[in-house]
């Protein structure tokens, strides 16, 4: 651990469970602010809310019960399912049962790790394209939360549908008018309104999910008039067969899937990175040492995909960043059926939380879980660890499927910009941490960007 410990950006909880009213109106605002204390120190914290039993589970065993040893039990809560059916439909990450495990065994095979490598030059490019945005911008101050958003967008439309034919700008903006109202629908959905009623940004949203759609169905026919002409993620979502049915996905299934990779996997590595420029302003000695490593890994040479297993620092840097500040902050299920978890016993329709941010920060579970230090990941560290008290991906049947396009990714992208600019927070500016499905930084990230020159 470092000598100089600053102080970092995090959630306040109320000491107190909150009152229905309060409860309430923290939800619309901010819903991680509605987690008590107890939630960070007691293995387990239930209570009662508009008629609906609510568990969290801390304690790193039960979470394994219910994500991994019983996930047959649970399906993905009512909240999320409005929050994202809507827009998503039935893919990857909303669907169920049958449905859900067809589309996961034709996906698999395509995020494989070394799969995934093949597609470091597209995430190289992406990378660079930002890190000559920065050197042109000479000095400026940028926001690095939108920074990182664009990059990742540019990695997804390069590996996932071969470099062009959207409107990266446009669908930027339809994904955050989508996401920006779901605090309401979140909200609505705890206090069991219908989902029909109106709600402040819903006409905007509804427009941006229209949107999204129209884009993306428009580009599959594209594709399916013009096979073969493209080697990306959507070549071979077109060619994916269920290894046990030999069934192809549907355009809607394709649809469904494309935006479902879009918004699951180019927000939530861009709030990584986000998070780890913050983190790593306020430890100039970690980014440092991730500069050496770069250096000694490459030979001063060009970055490329061999050298994404050396920078063994510079990944144990983003995995402390994703403790600290999980992207994808809660995993919220709903028992399918009575089910027993631990000494717990829920009844079906019993929420049950995996409030991640909480776990990676829980008093029974590290020690000093405030500060950043990424040596909490060296191999012998996390070896020792529960499997269960560090999960950014999540676990089980459900586990995030672009874990290694994120990690591989995120490494690629820090490593190329830490190498050719500095980026310091703007002075006396502190991010206040916002939950809106992800975990994003209230205000932005202000940073100025300046070349390296040594
Ligand atoms: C740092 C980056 C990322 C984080 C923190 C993250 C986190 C997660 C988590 C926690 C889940 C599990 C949700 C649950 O169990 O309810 C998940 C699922 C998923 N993620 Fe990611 N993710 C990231 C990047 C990506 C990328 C890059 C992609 C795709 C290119 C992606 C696509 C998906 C999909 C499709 C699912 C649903 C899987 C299923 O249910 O079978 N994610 N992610």
């Amino acid at each position: 651990m470092t000598g100089l410990n600053p102080t970092l950006a995090r959630v306040d909880p109320p000491a107190e469970p909150l009152g229905a009213f309060s409860l309430l109106r923290t939800a619309v605002r901010n819903p991680i602010e509605i987690w008590p204390q107890a939630v960070y120190r007691e293995p387990v914290y239930r209570r009662r809310f508009a008629g609906r039993d609510v568990a969290f589970f801390c304690d790193p065993d039960m979470i394994r019960e219910t994500l991994v040893d019983q996930a047959d039990a649970f399906e993905k809560a009512e909240p999320m399912r409005r929050a994202l059916r809507p827009a998503l439909g039935d893919a990857l990450l909303t669907a169920e049962g049958a449905d859900w495990r067809w589309q996961r065994r034709a996906a698999s095979p395509i995020f494989r790790h070394e799969r995934i490598l093949a597609f470091a030059p597209a995430m190289l490019a992406a990378a660079e394209t930002t890190r000559d945005r920065w050197l042109a911008a000479g000095g400026a101050e940028l926001d690095v939360a939108r920074e990182m958003m664009l990059t990742t967008y540019d990695v997804i439309v390069r590996t996932m549908l071969g470099g062009g034919g959207v409107d990266a700008e446009r669908v930027e903006r339809a994904v955050n008018d989508y996401l920006d109202p779901l605090g309401w629908v979140i909200a609505m959905s705890i206090a069991r309104l219908p989902p029909w009623l109106p709600h402040p940004g819903r006409l905007r949203s509804d427009r941006a999910r229209r949107f999204l759609r129209r884009e993306i169905v428009e580009m599959i026919a594209k594709r399916r008039g013009a096979p073969g002409a493209q080697d990306d993620l959507l070549a071979l979502l077109l060619a994916a067969r269920d290894p046990e049915s030999g069934n192809a996905m549907s355009d809607r299934e394709l649809a469904d899937n494309v935006l479902t990779f879009i918004t699951a996997g180019h927000e939530t590595t861009a709030l990584a990175l986000t998070w780890t420029f913050y983190l790593l302003d306020r430890h100039p000695e970690a980014a440092e040492r991730i500069r050496a490593e770069i250096e000694q890994v490459t030979g001063g040479g060009p970055l490329t995909a061999e050298h994404v297993a050396g920078l063994a620092y510079a990944r144990q840097a983003l995995q402390e960043a994703m403790r600290l500040y999980p992207p994808a902050a809660a995993i919220v299920r709903e028992a399918a059926r009575p089910v027993r978890i631990g000494s717990e016993t829920l009844d079906a329709g019993a929420q049950v939380y995996i409030p991640i941010y909480a776990v990676h920060r829980h008093e029974l579970l590290w020690e000093a879980p405030d500060v950043f230090d990424p040596e909490r990941f060296a191999p012998e560290a996390a070896k020792a660890r529960h499997r269960y008290a560090y999960l950014p991906f999540g676990a089980g049947p459900r586990i995030c499927i672009g874990m290694s396009f994120a990690m591989i990714e995120g490494v690629l992208i820090l490593a190329t910009l830490l190498r050719a600019a500095r980026a310091e927070l703007r002075p006396g500016f502190e991010p206040e941490l916002r939950l809106r499905v992800t975990l994003r930084p209230g205000g932005g990230m202000p940073m100025r960007i300046t070349p390296r020159r040594d």
